[in-house]
Order: structure tokens, then sequence, then C-alpha cells
């Protein structure tokens, strides 16, 4: 413990009673502490005892190891650890005289010092015995006073002590004086001496009531144990750091140094608003609030029709999630103005982003002409996967208002780079020609001067402005022949183009007849990993293409409004105006979908954490304490009772006719187990759920490894492992995906690429392999489960240095909005024994896949040097 010396102040005083700790008035058997430092407070000068009781349960204490090397002044912090109740403690003869000399040495200090300010330091809780205070029992004190009720027979007891104190300190002040003459040693005695003569010569008394705050290098450095008594018999703690050599007069004479004013904390909150209205209040929308998909209070021929509605119902869109309903009306036609404006949705994993979108730009667009198509809304999504995805839903759509094929059905196209460029260039656009002689004669006049192109050197190298780009495209068009007074045309062969931005942009630039000059609406989902730094310059080319309104080619049907309406979604949606900046968003209004336990109403403001997990998940984490044997923790995970123990059936009546009972969470035969569960499962005729696992890496590399070390460690999982990273082939990818959701594959070991917005409809688990790389990213990979109103669970592999950042940044409920908190699933010490059991075999699996990593390498190599 770690006290402040205040020096006493000169003048007579009546003796001060020596102090009693609340731990010793508690415990009269207490031993005596280790020593400590303390502050040494001395008496306030007072000639009425009556209205300055002595305090009862303060506690005097030095602490003498400390003392030694450094000055007290550099440990004039008092910590709440400080309890010298946990320290240990030890009584012997030595010490008890040791005490008694303390006592005698705390009567001389005493002296000099008055009542009053006694009375001023109790109240602050600072011992009137004069020399040092016990801050742990002070906390105690404070503590009763806080809570009175609560404390142990604390009014009673606390005036029974005092009167009892009372009467012991007139008995005790002359037994305490004559025990000092006969006990104080020699040692001691000498230096007390000293002390009261300097403390005589000291200057001013005045300045002590100021001083309650009085630096430690104004105490003298004393060393030695002291045992002290008080008067009413109680053995004291006191240990008394006495540093022979000190010259206390000089110390004395010390003026305590200026402390600055506490500066008061500054809970006003700002009169004006920093960040932009829309941004600072945004539209709340609660998880409950689902909704028919025609009750949007529009009228039927602005909102969705019943006939829309029943189709909608019968492709299992029964009814809007709680995000279409706050989001499906701002985007259908309105005559308000104000209502017109750009749409940005922050909404968790599953909650139905896509339809939000997908069904009011695919319903604008099945309005219109029927007979020409152009390129009027393009969907940017970050990977091919969620092309595909958007695709379907897009399609559903436009099945949907084509109404059986009676009305126009919108035209969808993709461009993600899976197919040769100029494959998915035909895909896009239709070259024809068109009887133009005036176009026709400024073409070959084009032809003729060469120069109209701009230098063939810009072109070859790419373009820095549009013209370039232009005028590159028209001269690979004017070399094109065509029939007499004709040139080439080119038609949007879609309606809404779904693509990842790297090939728009390619599109844009390479592709002629590719024209954003009617496009009318922008969604961009994934929006905050979209604006992020891996995709930077593509907005820099698409929003200058979307800024030109010529002749009303954007036009919005069914409404006045005119331009490009952007659509820009994530679950973890981003507040950086820096990064939206690029939007050049127009009259905006941020839709969040609250998570359970959200703040609502007007205490409701974007400082709180909008990140919201669905409702449903329920979260684990597990330890591992041995990162080397990791896998095996991921072993034992998946054949626990959580996971492949509990979800067949059949298995758990085949195990009970056995006569076992118990879980899979034992001991058993991982190999067996397994078998066991996917066989049992499989025998079926395919009504016992199999449960689905998508296990998360931080890398390609490790994906791959692990996978295959999971079939290694466990054959009878190989066959039902599939793989899935950046590095694989897309159309293995895609293989992939298929097997996983036909229930062929069970378990996808996947890096990140699959983490946003992949649609795993019915997956039971998501495993944090490795734990993800931001609370961000580990919002996306757990909300691959518990989509749609779904149950789902969510596992997290830690190690000890992962483990503050996970609980702190993730598991906290500051983080991210959660209805149930992250469960801690230990592992038992009879788990981690068994697992040092399955180390050799872990082992040889290792080398078993460092030689086939290896193999092909070394015959690789002998191949090139045969070659
Ligand atoms: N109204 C609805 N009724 C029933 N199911 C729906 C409805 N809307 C969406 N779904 C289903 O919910 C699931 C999740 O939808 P979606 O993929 O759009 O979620 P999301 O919010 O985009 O998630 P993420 O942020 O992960 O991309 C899909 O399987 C979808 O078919």
């Amino acid at each position: 413990m770690y006290a402040r010396y205040v020096p006493p102040q000169k003048g007579a005083a009546k003796s001060p009673e020596p102090e009693r700790t609340t731990e010793s008035a508690s415990n009269p058997l207490a031993k005596p502490q280790p020593t400590v430092y303390a502050r040494y407070i001395p008496p306030p000068k007072s000639t009425n005892d009556q209205f300055n009781p002595p305090e009862p349960s303060q506690h005097v204490r030095f602490k003498e190891s400390d003392g030694v090397d450094e000055p007290p002044a550099k440990k004039a912090r008092l910590t709440e650890n400080d309890h010298v109740s946990k320290e240990p403690k030890q009584k012997s003869k030595k010490s008890k005289k040791a005490k008694k000399d303390a006592q005698s040495s705390t009567k001389d200090l005493d002296i000099l010092n008055n009542d009053q300010h006694t009375n001023e330091l109790a109240q602050d809780g600072i011992s009137n015995d004069g020399v040092l205070v016990d801050l742990d029992a002070l906390d105690q004190r404070a503590a009763r006073e806080l809570a009175p009720d609560k404390a142990p027979g604390s009014v009673e007891n606390t005036k029974k002590e005092k009167k009892g104190k009372r009467k012991s300190k007139r008995r005790g002040e002359d037994e305490v004086q004559a025990e000092v003459d006969d006990k104080t040693p020699i040692r001691h005695r000498s230096v007390l001496e000293k002390a009261a003569k300097s403390i005589q010569r000291m200057p001013d008394p005045k300045p002590l009531a100021d001083e309650q705050d009085v630096p430690m290098q104004d105490a003298p450095e004393v060393n030695g144990d002291v045992e002290t008594k008080t008067n009413d018999g109680m053995d004291v703690d006191v240990d008394v750091d006495v540093d022979v050599d000190a010259d206390v007069s000089e110390v004395q004479g010390l003026q305590p140094l200026p402390q600055p004013e506490p500066v008061a904390e500054d809970t006003t909150k700002p009169a004006y608003e920093t960040l932009p209205p829309w941004l600072a209040k945004p539209i709340r929308v609660s998880p409950q609030a689902t909704a028919p998909f025609t009750d949007f209070g529009l009228s039927p021929e602005l909102g969705i029709a019943p006939v829309v509605a029943e189709t909608l119902a019968a492709n299992g869109y029964k009814e809007a999630f709680a995000v279409q309903t706050a989001v499906i009306p701002l985007l259908l036609p309105h005559h308000d103005k104000s209502a017109h404006g750009d749409i940005l949705v922050s909404a968790a994993t599953g909650s139905g982003k896509t339809l939000a979108y997908a069904l009011p730009v695919v319903r604008d667009l099945s309005l219109g002409n029927r007979h020409i198509t152009r390129l009027r809304a393009v969907i940017v999504v970050p990977t091919r996967e969620l092309v595909r995805q958007a695709q379907q839903v897009c399609e559903q759509c436009a099945g949907v208002f084509s109404l059986n094929g009676t009305k126009r059905r919108v035209r969808i196209g993709i461009a993600m780079g899976s197919q040769p460029f100029d494959q998915e260039q035909a895909t896009l656009v239709e070259k024809g020609e068109q009887h133009d002689p005036e176009a026709y004669a400024k073409r070959n006049k084009r032809l003729a001067s060469e120069s109209g192109y701009g230098s063939d050197e810009d072109i070859d190298e790419g373009y820095n402005t549009e013209d370039e780009e232009k005028a590159a495209i028209r001269k690979r068009e004017d070399k094109i022949k065509t029939l007499p007074d004709h040139v080439v045309s080119y038609t949007s062969k879609v309606d809404i183009l779904i693509c990842t931005p790297g090939r728009l942009v390619e599109h844009i630039k390479y592709t002629p007849g590719f024209s954003l000059d009617f496009v009318r609406w922008l969604v961009v989902d994934e929006a905050d990993k979209l604006l992020g730094q891996q995709f930077q310059q593509w907005l820099d080319v698409v929003i200058p293409r979307l800024q030109n309104n010529g002749m009303g080619s954007r036009n919005h049907k069914q409404s006045n409004l005119s331009g490009v309406r952007k659509v820009v979604l994530s679950a973890t949606m981003t507040r950086d105006l820096d990064r939206l900046e690029g939007l050049k968003l127009r009259w905006p209004k941020l839709v969040v979908l609250e998570g359970s336990g959200a703040v609502s109403g007007p205490e409701a403001t974007i400082t709180q954490a909008d990140l919201a997990l669905p409702e449903l998940l329920e979260e684990a984490a597990l330890k591992v304490s041995d990162p080397n044997l990791k896998p095996l923790f991921l072993l034992d995970l998946l054949q626990s009772k959580y996971i492949l123990g509990q979800s067949t059936p059949n298995r758990v009546r085949q195990d009970q006719s056995d006569g076992d009972t118990s879980s899979s969470d034992s001991d058993s035969d991982l190999d067996s187990d397994v078998e066991t569960s996917f066989r049992s499962s499989k025998a079926t005729d395919g009504k016992v759920h199999q449960p689905s696992i998508l296990i998360f890496t931080k890398s390609n590399e490790t994906a791959l490894r692990l996978s295959r070390l999971l079939s290694l460690l466990s054959p009878a999982l190989a066959s039902l492992v599939g793989t899935l990273t950046s590095t694989t082939q897309y159309v293995t990818r895609r293989r992939t995906i298929r097997s996983f959701l036909a229930g062929k594959l069970r378990i996808l070991v996947a890096s990140d690429l699959v983490a946003r917005g992949i649609d795993l409809p019915s997956l039971d688990h998501v495993i944090n392999y490795d734990i993800p790389s931001s609370v961000a990213s580990y919002v996306h990979r757990v909300g691959r489960t518990a989509r749609a109103g779904k149950t789902g669970r969510a596992w997290t592999l830690f190690t000890n240095p992962e483990a503050r950042w996970f609980w702190n940044e993730v598991a906290s409920e500051n983080a991210i909005q959660r209805s149930k908190k992250v469960e801690r699933i230990r592992v038992t010490e009879e788990k981690e024994d068994a697992f040092e059991k399955k180390v050799a075999a872990y082992e040889s699996a290792l080398a078993k896949l460092g030689e086939e990593v290896t193999e092909p390498r070394i015959k690789t190599r002998a191949r090139s040097q045969e070659s």
C-alpha cells in the first residue's frame, strides 16, 4: 500500500490516541502485515474530543521493503488493489516489541498536532492518530457510509466502538506513555527525539489545513518495524520505515508544491451537430416490423399489386421482412420530391436486403416500354458469387412482374469476368447496322484524315479522358465494314447489369456501345467493402458517367423524378463521410435495422453500435490453449454434442439402444463418431437433418491445408469436406457450392472469399478457425448462418494472445448488438489429455501433408530440369 506523508503542525496538542484498524477490531488475532507505505498525517489541533471522535477503522501501516529503494513520493498513488487485508500476516515477539516502539514514536510525533485538523482529516479519511492511514480501511468506511444498511452492524457497532474507544483513550494515554519510556529501543528513541526537535522548530503550522495533498517528497524516510497498541488494547500494525540518516528538520521545512485544480469533466453536449442530419438521425426499423407486401400505405398503382404479392408468396416471400417494409416504400414512385433521395441501408446479415432493392428496381423497369431494351440499372457487388446470387433474386422478381408473360420481362445481364471479355461483351451489347447517310459521310471523312481520333499512342496506353475513350471506340467502329450509307449501331441487350466493379469499368472503357446514358438506378451492395481501398477507383470512372441528364434519359416512371437514384447497402455500413463522398449522394436517407437490445427512441444516436447480429444467432468461443494442436481442438468441436453429436436422431437412438445415453462430447474415437453420425443420417430417407458447417480460415493456403488435414486425421470426413478459396477456379467453386447446397458436402473450409453476402440457406454452423481480422469481418462471417429468421450457431477458436481483442472488441455488448452473450466453452483437462494421446496420429498426418505439398514441387522441378 502506498500513502502520503503530511508534516505535523507545530504547537502543543492533546495526545492523540493510536488508531485501531477495522481489521484488528474484527479480528484481534490479526497478525502483523507485511509493511506498506502509508501517509503520514499529523493529528490536528483540538481541544474538544467530544466533537472530534476518533475514527475507529483506520489502519496504520508502512511498507518496509518498498521504502528502502524508492522515495515514498514515487509511490504516493493508492490503488484499489492495495488491500492490506490481502497481505500475509505474521506476528512475533519481536514485532510486538516493535509495535510498542512505534506506539511511542507515534505519540512523540503527534504531540504537536491539533484536534481540529484531526476532524478535517478524519472526514477526508485520514487518521487522527497523526501517523498513517490505511486507505483500505477508509474504503471500507466509505462503503459503510454509502450503504449503511449493508455494512455489517454498521451504525450500532460504530457507536459502540467509539464509546469504547473514548473510555479506553483516557486509560490508554498514561499506559502508552509509560510503555514508551520503557520499551522504545535506543536506536528509535534517538531518531524520534531528533524528529521531535525538528518538529518543534517547524515554522508555521497553518498550511496544514491546505496540506492534505502534500506530496510524498515531504515525508521523512524511516526504517523499522513497529508494533503499537491502541488505547483499547488492540494491536495495531505500524510498519515504520525509518531512515536513520534523514535530516528531519530539513524535510520538515519543505512546503508542498502547489497542485493544479482538478478539471471538472465537461458533460455538456455541443449545441451544434457535427454529422449531417440524415446520418445523425437515421430511420430506425424494429426487427419485428414485418408486413404484407401490399401494405406499404401506397395506392395499388404505385405500390405492390395484390397479384404480384401472391406470386411473391408462391416464391417463398410471404410477407416483407422488416428492412423491406422500410426500404421498398422509399424506392417506389412518389410525387413527393422529399421522398426521391438516395437510400443507404444498414441491416444485419440475412435480413433480406437483396429483395429490398431488387423488387422496386425491377418493378420500375417492368413498367417501361416493352420494345426498347436499354441499360437502366446497374447493381455492383464485390464478388462473382454475389453477382450470381443477386441475379437469381432479380430474375425471380422479373418473373413476378412479367405476370406470366403478359407483361414485359426485364432482361438481366451479368459481368464478372467468368468468361472471355468478347463473349461477355456480346451478351451485353448487340451490334447492328443503321441507315444514316450523314453519319456514314462523317465516318469516311474521319477515316481519310485519321487525326480525328487522337494519337494511336494514347489509345494503346489507355485513356485518360472520356473523350479519348470515345475516340478510341469510334476508331474501332469506323473500321468495321458496313453497307453504303449505313453505320454500325449498338443496342443494349440488358435492362439490368449485375457486375463486379472491375468488370464494369472494363466495359465502360472497352465495349463499343456500352453506355450508362440511360441508367437511372445504381445499387452498391456490400458498400463498405466497395468503398474501401481495395476497390478504389471504380467510382471515379462510373459516377461522372451518371451525372449527365440529357433529353430526359433518366426520367423515372410514375413520378416527376429525373436522375440516378442510388441504393447503398451493407450489414456493416460505413459512416465515413469521406468515403461516401465518392458516391455523390443526393438527398440521402439512412435506414437502420435495429438489432436486439438496441436503444430506440430519442436517445438512439449514431454513436450507438449499429452493428447488429441476427436475432437467432448463438455465439460461443473456445480457447485453444496450445496453438500447435489447433486442428485437434477443431476436430473435437466438430465431434462434440454441439455440432455432429446432436444432429442425428438416428444416432442418438442407436446410442441409447446400446445403453449409452451420453452425448458425443466424450473422448470417444472421432472417426467412428463422425462416421456414425453421417452414415446414420444418410441411411434415412433424407428427413434427418444433417448439420452443415462453414469453417473460416485466415488465408487460402490455410483453408487448403486444413481441409486436407481434416481428411487425413479423419478419413470418414474426406468425402464430406470441400474447399473454397479465391485461388480455386471459379467453375470449381460453383460446383463446390452446388454440392454443399445439395447436401453432398457438409463441411466447407473457406477463406474470407465467401464471408460476405453469400446465402447458404440452412447453414447450421459457422466456425472461425482463425480469428477474423476485424469486427466487421466477424459480423459478415457469422452472418452466413441464422439467416432469414432461422437459428444458427457461430464458434470462434481463439488463442491466448487473441483473447483480449476478441472479448473486448467482438464479444463486448458495446461493439455489436446481439440477443445473447457469447458463451465461453471450456475444454476440460481430460480432453486436453486426450489430445496428447492423439498427437502421434496428428504428427503423422502433418508429415503426410508435408510430403503432399513438397512432392509436386519436386516433380515439377525435375520435369523442368529434364526439359
Ligand atoms: N420476405 C422474405 N420472406 C422470406 N424469405 C426472405 C424474404 N426476404 C429475403 N428472404 C430470404 O432471406 C435470405 C437472406 O436474404 P439476403 O441474402 O437478401 O440477405 P442480406 O440482408 O442481403 O444478407 P447479407 O448482408 O449477408 O448479404 C435469403 O435466403 C432470402 O431468400
